[in-house]
């Protein structure tokens, strides 16, 4: 398995077994014969023995030990489209037309204030959590004066611009198939995200979402967001507790866990008897920025990646019947 060469960031080969390139001092990528997708232009691995070990562990102990813990927005839906920013969840109810233009142009200004804290590599979690607290807090209140009809979030996701990354069918048709729980966990807005793959026609069974939802009076208008709030930097324990979803996850010892934030890494955190866990993040904005920090805390670090090719090639090799 971990046989094969070693392609660093710039090109060199290497027999496998070199941890870094010697000539140009860069990360390098295991070309695993069995996951072609690894060979891919986008991929970062800063430990190829270790993911390898990973991945084999994870197929040796089957699919009946593994489950798939997963970010929504940036993660499994796009970063960019045609260009643009494709919008999160939050975004979705933002831009819709049920958003008054004052409504708009203060969510937009929050959104401007408080994005580049959430991303910043310079500052700590521990300055940023509360940070967030104050952006989701003062974001639901405004979305909360919009008046939001339960009945129109169904409309207001077909009219908006999110995709799914390329590659969504197939990552949840194969973990429908075998099983597999798909657990999201997610900072944005349930209601909406649950429309989204709803609409994508994947919200099957094996699918569970975590996530701020919104709480509609008598008549179907949002009056307030249920707690707790969950923000990116709090995505852990704290607020899994008492979901007896998570619970149940505890015979899952094999974990693949999807993020695009530095805050996505704790989202396994509560489940008991971790044996195997392989962590794949989506590194979209500020790439060089914050590319040594992600690949020292992603085991696979995929840089401005729309697709799901590289999860979906891991899993068709881990869940193939030998
Ligand atoms: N008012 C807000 C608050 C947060 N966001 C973005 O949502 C993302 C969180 O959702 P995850 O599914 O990724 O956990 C995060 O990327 C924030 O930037 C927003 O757009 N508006
Ligand atoms: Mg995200």
């Amino acid at each position: 398995m971990v046989s094969g060469a070693l392609r660093c960031g710039r090109g060199t080969r290497r027999s496998c077994g070199v941890r870094s390139c010697a000539v140009c001092v860069c990360v390098c990528v295991c070309v695993c014969p069995q996951v072609p997708e690894l060979q891919k232009t986008t991929v970062r691995i800063q430990q190829p023995e270790r993911v390898m070990g990973v991945i084999s562990a994870i197929k040796e102990q089957g699919s009946s030990k593994l489950q798939v813990i997963s970010d929504f927005d940036m993660t499994l839906s796009r970063f960019g489209c045609n260009g643009r920013r494709c919008p999160t969840s939050h975004n979705i109810l933002d831009n819709s037309r049920v958003i008054s233009e004052d409504g708009k142009k203060k969510l937009k200004d929050l959104l401007q204030h408080y994005y580049p804290i959430e991303i910043d590599p310079n500052r700590s979690l521990e300055e940023k959590r509360p940070l967030m607290v104050e952006w989701w807090t003062r974001a639901h209140e405004l979305l909360t004066q919009q008046k939001i009809q339960k009945g129109d979030i169904a409309q207001i996701v077909r009219e908006s611009d999110v995709m799914l990354r390329d590659g969504f069918n197939e990552l949840f048709d194969q973990l429908h198939k075998y099983n597999v729980p798909m657990f999201i966990f997610s900072a944005g807005v349930g209601d909406v995200l649950e429309e989204i793959i709803r609409q994508a026609n994947v919200f099957y069974p094996n699918v569970n979402v975590v996530s701020n939802y919104m709480d509609f009076d008598d008549s179907g208008v949002l009056k307030c967001f249920k707690s707790p709030l969950i923000h990116t930097y709090n995505k852990n324990n704290s607020v899994l507790q008492g979901t007896a979803y998570f619970q149940q996850l505890s015979t899952r010892t094999s974990i693949i866990l999807l993020g695009d934030s530095m805050g996505d890494l704790t989202m396994a955190d509560g489940v008991p008897s971790v044996e195997n866990i392989l962590k794949i993040g989506f590194l979209n904005d500020k790439v060089e920025e914050r590319r040594g920090k992600y690949l020292d805390a992603y085991d696979i670090v995929l840089e401005s990646d729309e697709t799901l090719d590289v999860v979906n090639g891991i899993l068709r090799y881990i869940l193939m019947e030998t």
